[in-house]
């Protein structure tokens, strides 16, 4: 247990279960997807009561939408859900953006947890606060931040995790790392993705990540760190979505978007070059390289127009000083973030 209100290990779904049996719970919805459904709900019904209705969703970013949304929202009318009611949310980050959010503003918010399955979102996405969906193109445009009743870590769920999945979450950590812990990226790095056990991995990057946002919630400075590799990543991400057949995943998307800001802190003369080549060099020994042509790389910056740290015109990205050494507020240009996205593509 990290505080009062997030377990992890394999206690974490007991301690779901003695919150679900409080006197001041109502009815219990889960939210599902459908392979969350598949694989993990047969481990989590163990711990459910009966009455707990199961509310399953279609799998993928693409349904991180407002329409799906509707679907949690009418099963609750249907219900009758009242004050009292919880959402369990089961899956990655999509089903914990997204239930989070449906459920922070049905009948102006009922609870919800977070039970986490995928490494991604064991790591970041249940943990925080911020809830939402995509719109007209852009990632998380709409939503809420509304911090859940609890988080369930439980790091078995992991066993039926796609391997290309588990990478994806491996590069928040690695986002974790860069930001704000050096000492974590110099121990780890060796040892990639051949992690036998990832509990402790995940305790301490869950734990870094709440330290940053217990400084600033509601994200107006210091959380900005957490967006590192996110400006890029968010352009490059919702540019491929809207390609049929190149979806990328979120931390595949990250892990490409910190090789552009690793090099933009170097252009702005605030990383060294032997840094710039050490951080590349790591993320490139894990993460396959992202397909896209130069032709495409002004589309793809424009993207950043719509970054939520923006302000007006000013494009402000989270960059490096150093390894472990996060700086906010960095301000860039459209020209600059399509000059990275041409540096990663001649890499
Ligand atoms: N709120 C935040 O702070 C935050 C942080 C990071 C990312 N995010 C968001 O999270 C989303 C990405 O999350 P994700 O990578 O978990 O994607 P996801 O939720 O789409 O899950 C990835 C895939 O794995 C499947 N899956 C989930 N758990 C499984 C399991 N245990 N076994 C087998 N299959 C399983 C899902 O059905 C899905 O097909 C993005 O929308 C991103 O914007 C939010
Ligand atoms: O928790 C945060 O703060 C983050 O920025 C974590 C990110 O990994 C995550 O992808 C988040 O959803 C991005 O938020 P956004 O505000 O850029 O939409
Ligand atoms: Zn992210």
């Amino acid at each position: 247990m990290l505080n009062e209100k997030l377990f992890i290990g394999d206690q974490a779904l007991v301690e779901l279960a003695k919150l679900l049996s409080k006197p001041a719970v109502g009815q219990v919805f889960v939210l599902v997807d459908a392979n969350t459904g598949a694989q993990c709900l047969p481990l989590l019904a163990k711990v459910l009561p009966d009455s707990a209705r199961v509310v399953e969703i279609p799998a993928g970013e693409e349904y991180k939408t407002l329409a799906t949304c509707e679907t949690l929202w009418a099963e609750l009318t249907e219900a009758r859900a009242d004050r009292y009611a919880v959402v369990v949310n089961l899956g990655g980050g999509v089903i914990t953006d997204l239930g989070g959010f449906a459920a922070a503003v049905y009948k102006r918010g009922v609870r919800f947890v977070q039970v986490p399955t995928t490494l991604l979102a064991q790591v970041d996405a249940s943990v925080g606060g911020k809830t939402g969906v995509d719109f007209m193109g852009f990632k998380n445009q709409l939503g809420v931040f509304q911090e859940p009743a609890a988080v369930f870590i439980e790091p078995r769920f992991l066993q039926t995790l796609d391997p290309r999945q588990l990478k994806s979450g491996y590069a928040e950590i690695v986002k974790h790392w860069l930001i704000a812990d050096a000492d974590g990226f110099a121990r780890n790095r060796y040892v990639g993705m051949l992690v036998d056990d990832w509990t402790p991995l995940i305790g301490e990057s869950v734990a870094l990540k709440q330290r940053i946002v217990a400084q600033d919630p509601l994200e107006s400075g210091l959380r900005k760190l957490l967006n590192f590799g996110h400006t890029v990543g968010h352009a490059l991400e919702s540019y491929l979505l809207q390609q049929p057949g190149r979806e990328i995943l979120h931390g595949e998307a990250v892990a490409a978007g910190m090789v552009c800001e690793t090099w933009l802190s170097y252009h702005k003369g605030l990383l060294s070059a032997e840094e710039l080549d050490k951080i590349e060099t790591f993320l490139f020994s894990v993460f396959e390289k992202v397909q896209f042509v130069t032709l495409e790389t002004k589309a793809i910056a424009d993207f950043a127009r719509q970054d939520k740290k923006n302000s007006g015109a000013i494009i402000n990205c989270t960059l490096l000083e150093g390894i472990g050494r996060g700086v906010y507020d960095q301000a860039v240009t459209l020209e600059e973030i399509a000059e990275s996205l041409r540096y990663y593509h001649r890499l």
